[in-house]
């Protein structure tokens, strides 16, 4: 485990703490309930996979840690501290400084030729280096291969698995469970729930 200090030594916080998060989305008369008590924790250089159907909450539950939503409840601790009630300005602050994200590469196009189209797959290795810029404590991902041929996406997986040994602490969404094999941790949501954890 990450969180084993030596001993005599504090335990240090874990990078992020999620205690009973939910998030409601209101339009018109439908409430849709994205996030059900959430809680987890992830502690330095983990490395965990999210996985689970369309409409389950994952990208939802990225957008809370990224800080670039926030829960209807519950407490969310990043690096032992809340984020909660924290200025616009401060919590863009700490997002820059704090979080590293990739998104899905662009579509490939059809018309292009596979050389160009290959190029997709070197966009978005430079989107990882770029993410890992100014060692951000958490790094985000979300289906970080989609979009991507098995080669693309491998050699991108196999970037995220050399930051990962190099000390990073790694959160990603996958449909693809070769991919979330790799991580070290698989989390599963279902209705906004987590329905299981496993190491
Ligand atoms: N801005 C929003 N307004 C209203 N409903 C939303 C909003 N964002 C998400 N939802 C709803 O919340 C639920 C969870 O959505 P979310 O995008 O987090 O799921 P997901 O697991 O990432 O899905 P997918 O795998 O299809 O991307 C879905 O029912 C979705 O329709």
């Amino acid at each position: 485990m990450s969180n084993s200090a030596p001993k005599g030594e504090p335990v240090p916080d874990p990078v992020i703490r999620l205690t009973g998060i939910s998030k409601i989305f209101y339009t018109d008369e439908v409430e849709t309930h994205a996030l059900a008590d959430v809680s987890l924790s992830f502690d330095a250089g983990d490395y965990v996979a999210i996985s689970g159907p369309s409409g389950c909450g994952k990208s939802t539950l990225l957008s809370i840690l990224g800080l670039l939503d926030t829960p209807n409840a519950g407490e969310y601790l990043l690096n032992g501290r809340s984020v909660a009630n924290l200025g616009l300005t401060e919590r863009a602050r700490i997002r820059n400084r704090e979080v590293g994200f990739i998104f899905q590469a662009f579509n490939l196009i059809g018309d292009l030729t596979v050389f160009e189209n290959l190029s997709g797959g070197q966009q978005q290795r430079v989107a990882v280096a770029r993410a890992v810029v100014g060692e951000p404590s958490i790094l985000l991902a979300d289906e970080p291969t989609g979009n991507l041929d098995s080669q693309n996406g491998t050699e991108v997986m196999d970037m995220l698995d050399s930051l990962h040994q190099g000390g990073a602490t790694i959160c990603m969404v996958t449909h693809d469970p070769r991919y979330a094999d790799r991580a070290a941790r698989s989390i599963h949501l279902f209705d906004g729930r987590i329905v299981s954890s496993a190491a």
